[in-house]
């Protein structure tokens, strides 16, 4: 048997297994970050994600700079998924012989910038060639801190807890179909601008994740980053959190350039919101009675939208989706898996 017949997250369960945290309160596997009591007043969020060339990026379709920034937002945005602040990563390279010296610049200037952005600093990291292979490797650890009792968990949602995202889902997907289609001629250029720019240099949300945390203990019940689609996240927090969940079409928050982009290349856009990935927004639940204080913060202090789409349901009602006809449907999680690609 390959690894393929297990999928991305069936293999992570098999690796992991029975291994041991090592104190009471820490979160190891299953998280955004594990969280780990050092004994100091805030707690330790630790991760680590990487960027390959021809899989997550091409050095056709995004700049140097934007390569070296999404590979620490990325990072960024799961210190972000837990309510986190960031504050030291380390960068491992892995580098074809042949890779110019001026695109490796361009990728650290665009890392420079990011951690500055948020206040992060390079303490270390690694370079090794890849031999053969060709591909480009970004691989970063990021390390951050968070106030202890204020982590919020993919394991807290509750029946009744109202499902909450971020901004707006599917951009980035239809950003990276416009790379890849050739159709894109109808496409308007502020349009492509728009969506392109979701897709090579996402926005984490680390303000937004921080504001999310500070509220009372269990106003924000849980929450993650978008990064493999809503339908394949979702499915994450229903199953660390042992419930179902509803999401109602309608609601489901998108652009205007996504709209135009997906009549003009003939694709639903809401499957890109609910597959595509790559958004980086947050996916969070929270008790109805802290809906109108949640998103008043966010829209003041952030000046980010909040959109309801949909409830969560008991285990035993599973994932679904909600039409606005009242007709429903299982939601299935047809989102990215790295060792099943489909796109
Ligand atoms: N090889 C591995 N060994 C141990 N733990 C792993 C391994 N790969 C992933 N994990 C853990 O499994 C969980 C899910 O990993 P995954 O990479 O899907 O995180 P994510 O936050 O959902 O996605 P992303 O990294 O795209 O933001 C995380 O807690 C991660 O630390
Ligand atoms: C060239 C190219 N082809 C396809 C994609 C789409 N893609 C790659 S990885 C991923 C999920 C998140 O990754 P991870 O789980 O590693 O964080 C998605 C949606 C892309 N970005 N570039
Ligand atoms: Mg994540």
């Amino acid at each position: 048997m390959d690894i393929s017949a297990l999928g991305e997250f069936e293999l992570i369960a098999r690796l992991t297994a029975g291994l041991a945290t090592r104190a009471a309160g820490d979160v190891g596997i299953g998280d955004d970050c594990a969280l780990l009591d050092l004994g100091s007043g805030d707690l330790l969020l630790a991760t680590c994600d990487c960027q390959v060339e021809g899989v997550h990026f091409t050095l056709q379709t995004s700049s140097p700079e934007h390569i070296g920034r999404k590979a620490l937002a990325i990072n960024l945005s799961d210190i972000a998924a837990m309510g986190g602040t960031p504050r030291y990563a380390l960068v491992s390279l892995l580098l074809p012989p042949h890779l110019s010296v001026d695109v490796l610049d361009g990728i650290y200037a665009g890392l420079r910038a990011e951690a500055q952005r948020f206040d992060t600093t390079i303490v270390g990291g690694n370079i090794a060639g890849t031999g053969a292979a060709q591909q480009l490797v970004i691989d970063i650890t990021l390390l951050g801190t968070v106030a202890r009792g204020h982590a919020i968990l993919r394991s807290g949602a509750r029946v009744g807890d109202l499902i909450c995202v971020t901004g707006s889902l599917g951009d980035s997907a239809a950003g990276l179909q416009t790379f890849l289609r050739p159709a894109t001629d109808a496409v308007l250029p502020h349009d492509l601008q728009a969506l392109r720019g979701r897709h090579t240099a996402p926005l984490p949300r680390v303000h937004e994740g921080q504001l999310l945390a500070s509220f009372k203990a269990g106003q924000i019940t849980a929450m993650l980053d978008i990064s493999d689609g809503l339908s394949g996240d979702l499915t994450h927090l229903c199953e660390r959190s042992g419930c179902g969940a509803r999401v109602d079409l309608a609601t489901i928050p998108l652009s205007t350039p996504l709209s135009h982009v997906a009549q003009a290349l003939q694709h639903d856009p809401l499957d890109w919101a609910l597959h595509g990935g790559e958004d980086y927004e947050l996916l969070f639940t929270l008790q109805l009675p802290s809906l109108d204080e949640v998103r008043t913060a966010l829209q003041e202090q952030c000046g980010t939208p909040l959109t309801v789409i949909g409830e969560i349901q008991p285990l035993s009602a599973g994932l679904t989706l909600a039409h606005s006809n009242g007709h429903t449907e299982p939601l299935h999680a047809h989102s990215w898996d790295h060792l099943k690609p489909k796109k």
